[in-house]
């Protein structure tokens, strides 16, 4: 029999049968592997017949059966497959790791966790679900659709089939209540809902407005973040069909939904969709596929869609349903103005327009974001004699000061120590912050307007178990008068009195060699942008700069997204960018970047014997990353392209052949789809 076993090596593993009991495909088990013992998943049913092959005597046997029946359906597995040979990554690694913890890691003793059989019960115990065209959930609370809402629910109620839509709603147009509603009518035919969110800040909210209004229904919320057990819960409550709806982050799309009718990707453009380690996938993208697989709608929604998404509803591919206006009645976005700064320079990274506003905000009793995308007290810590510079000993980056708890850190691989007294290098004791993150700002802000209310929302603000949906719920609350923070209060959130928004240290990305940076800027600021005046009042939004004539702040002050999209688009397609072109990265780690390089260069002399033939695939030189070494392991990489998809996947399949084939010390991986560059 297969046996499925997440490790870091392709294909399956043949063991035997000793149970009278018939083995089920989808089923967990216990293998030996090694001198432990590790949770399997039979994928693969093969009879061996007597005296097959000399190998027999040696097959080792299951050990324990963990699951009575089928645990994980072929629907299911399609999927994972599906991921699997599009990621390039072992199917046993994509199986196991998507399933919670509990389900897939042994105890001390070797064996499966009480915590599987609390949960398995927990849901066997919930009642069945039932369903029945009459009993339409009472919508408790819900405002009156506009036309265009109710053009949008109408399509995705009477959406059959694989049916792909992009909800494009401008900021605060009301989508979560176009989901709302065709949710509600999509569950009364006993549909299974899939709501995506990119981030984990923005599942309370969520959850507590789905649950508000489709009483009678049971929503489950899933992230990488709940302790082990709810987590597990959760898992069986939707895998068992129990639940309703499940509302995830990005993990939420691989988990076994048997009734599933209907996904929504909500805020579809964000990178957070991206899984940045192990199997690097794009939940997005699952899960248009997974609505494929299952033939049913899909809508991703958001006001500064993908440039590929946006793409494939210029292709009729997806069809698009457009929100053009504020929802509540008399709300309007607010008007950009922006802030040269060689005009107005920043005295301690504010200018003077930008404190006045903020004065003239606070005395309206309104609430303001400070909006910039770096955390900590100051990126740099420096000798103001010898100019030294705190730099992390295992990565080529500087380290970040924390003044809250006096550490310096890196962001990069974590490491921390406390801030020196005196200069390392020469003695000196004046040192100083150079450029600030969001404590420093908070720090300026608690000094220019000491009875206001400020409160900062960052990673590192809410790291406590809670602490972030406390944060959040001050906001909500109005016990906050000035919320400074990164992306993280950029997006999703429906703040009521957001009367100013101001931008900060956007320069930085504006000129970036990133090709998708203008992409993810304009994104992120459209979107901060669209936290203020989302009821009825007027509201601004100022942006720091020293490049005012850059053409993407004037889409941004005209709220155009369409004309930013054009132009962006016009730009990679002459370059033959994606959504132009398909790309994959290879990665290469070691202790010494030179190593990376040659295994690199081999990994290219081999792929373009593959495909020399053919060139419909290129293959670049290999080149260092930007911060080269990181907890001590230098990186390198090199980018594969290709205008077609099928091409670029069919050399990978072969390049991975001799890829797995190498020995030797240096780490690899293959990205497909890659974001960064
Ligand atoms: N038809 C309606 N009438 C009145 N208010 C509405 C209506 N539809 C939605 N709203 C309200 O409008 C506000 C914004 O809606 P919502 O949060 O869904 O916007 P959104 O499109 O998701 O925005 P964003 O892209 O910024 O997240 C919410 O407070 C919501 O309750
Ligand atoms: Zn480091």
């Amino acid at each position: 029999m297969d046996v499925l076993v997440a490790a870091p090596l392709y294909g399956t593993f043949t063991y035997a049968w000793p149970f009278s009991d018939d083995p089920i495909v989808g089923q967990r088990v216990i293998v030996p592997w090694g001198r432990q013992k590790r949770v399997g998943l039979i994928h693969g049913l093969r009879a061996v017949v007597d005296g097959d092959t000399g190998s027999d005597y040696d097959l080792k046997a299951v050990e324990r059966i963990l699951d009575e029946g089928r645990l994980l359906s072929a629907q299911w597995r399609q999927l994972i497959e599906f991921a699997a040979r599009y990621y390039h990554h072992p199917l046993g690694t994509v199986a196991l790791e998507s399933l919670p913890k509990a389900l897939r890691v042994l105890n001390a003793k070797s064996e499966e966790p009480v915590m599987v059989e609390k949960a398995r019960a927990h849901a066997d115990r919930l009642a069945e679900h039932v369903h029945s065209e009459h009993d339409s959930p009472p919508m408790n609370e819900a405002p009156a659709l506009n036309p265009a809402q109710s053009a949008a629910v109408a399509a995705l109620v009477d959406a059959r089939g694989f049916d792909p839509y992009l909800l494009y709603g401008v900021t605060g147009s009301g989508k979560t209540e176009v989901y709302l509603h065709a949710i509600a009518q999509r569950l009364r035919r006993g549909e299974q809902v899939l709501v995506l969110l990119p981030e984990i800040n923005l599942t309370p909210p969520a959850m507590a407005l789905y649950q508000k209004r489709l009483t009678g229904h049971r929503v489950v919320v899933m992230h990488s973040n709940l302790p082990e057990l709810a987590r597990t819960k959760a898992w069986f409550e939707v895998a068992s069909g129990k639940a309703d709806v499940l509302i995830g982050t990005r993990l939420g799309v691989l988990t076994p939904m048997p009734r599933l009718g209907f996904v929504v990707v909500d805020e579809e453009h964000d990178p957070s969709y991206k899984q940045q380690d192990g199997m690097r996938y794009q939940a997005r993208d699952l899960a248009l596929m997974l609505a494929k697989q299952r033939n049913c709608p899909v809508v991703l929604g958001s006001a500064t869609p993908s440039l590929e998404s946006w793409l494939k509803s210029e292709q009729s591919a997806y069809k698009r349903l457009d929100l053009t206006q504020r929802a509540v009645p008399g709300a309007s976005l607010p008007t950009v103005e922006l802030v040269n700064t060689a005009n107005f320079p920043p005295k301690e990274g504010l200018s003077e327009p930008v404190i006045q506003a903020l004065r003239e905000n606070l005395d309206a009793g309104r609430q303001a974001i400070v909006f910039l995308n770096r955390r900590g007290y100051a990126p740099q810590l420096v000798c103001n004699a010898c100019g030294w510079v705190a730099n992390c000993e295992h990565c080529s980056a500087h380290m970040v000061w924390h003044k809250r708890d006096m550490s310096l850190r890196c962001h990069h691989c974590g490491a921390g120590q406390r801030v020196p007294q005196a200069c390392v290098c020469c003695g000196n004791q004046d040192l100083s912050g150079f450029g600030r993150g969001t404590q420093r700002v908070e720090e300026v802000l608690e000094g220019l307007f000491p009875s206001a209310r400020v409160l900062r929302l960052d990673a590192d603000s809410t790291r406590n178990k809670g602490q972030m949906e406390d944060l959040l719920e001050k906001a909500h609350a109005g016990e906050v008068d000035i919320l400074v923070g990164t992306q993280m209060i950029s997006k999703g959130h429906d703040f009521a009195n957001i009367g100013l928004v101001v931008a900060l240290n956007v320069d930085a990305s504006l000129y970036s060699h990133a090709y998708r940076a203008p992409e993810r800027l304009f994104a992120q600021l459209m979107q901060v942008a669209g936290r203020a005046g989302r009821r009825a009042g007027s509201a601004r939004m100022l942006v720091q700069t020293r490049y005012p004539q850059h053409p993407l702040f004037s889409a941004l002050m005209a709220h155009d997204y369409v004309r930013f999209a054009d132009s962006e688009m016009q730009g990679r397609r002459e370059a033959r960018m994606p959504p132009f072109s398909y790309q994959a990265t290879l990665r290469a780690d070691h202790r010494h970047l030179g190593n990376c390089i040659e295994f690199l260069r081999n990994a290219k002399a081999f792929g373009e014997a593959i495909c020399a033939a053919e060139g419909t695939v290129f293959l670049c030189d290999p080149v260092p990353l930007s911060v080269v070494r990181v907890g001590g392991i230098e990186r390198a990489q090199m980018l594969v392209e290709s205008e077609s998809r099928p091409s670029l996947h069919a050399f990978l399949n072969e390049w991975m052949n001799w890829l797995t084939a190498q020995k030797g010390a240096v780490k690899w991986f293959l990205e497909v789809d890659p974001v960064e560059l």
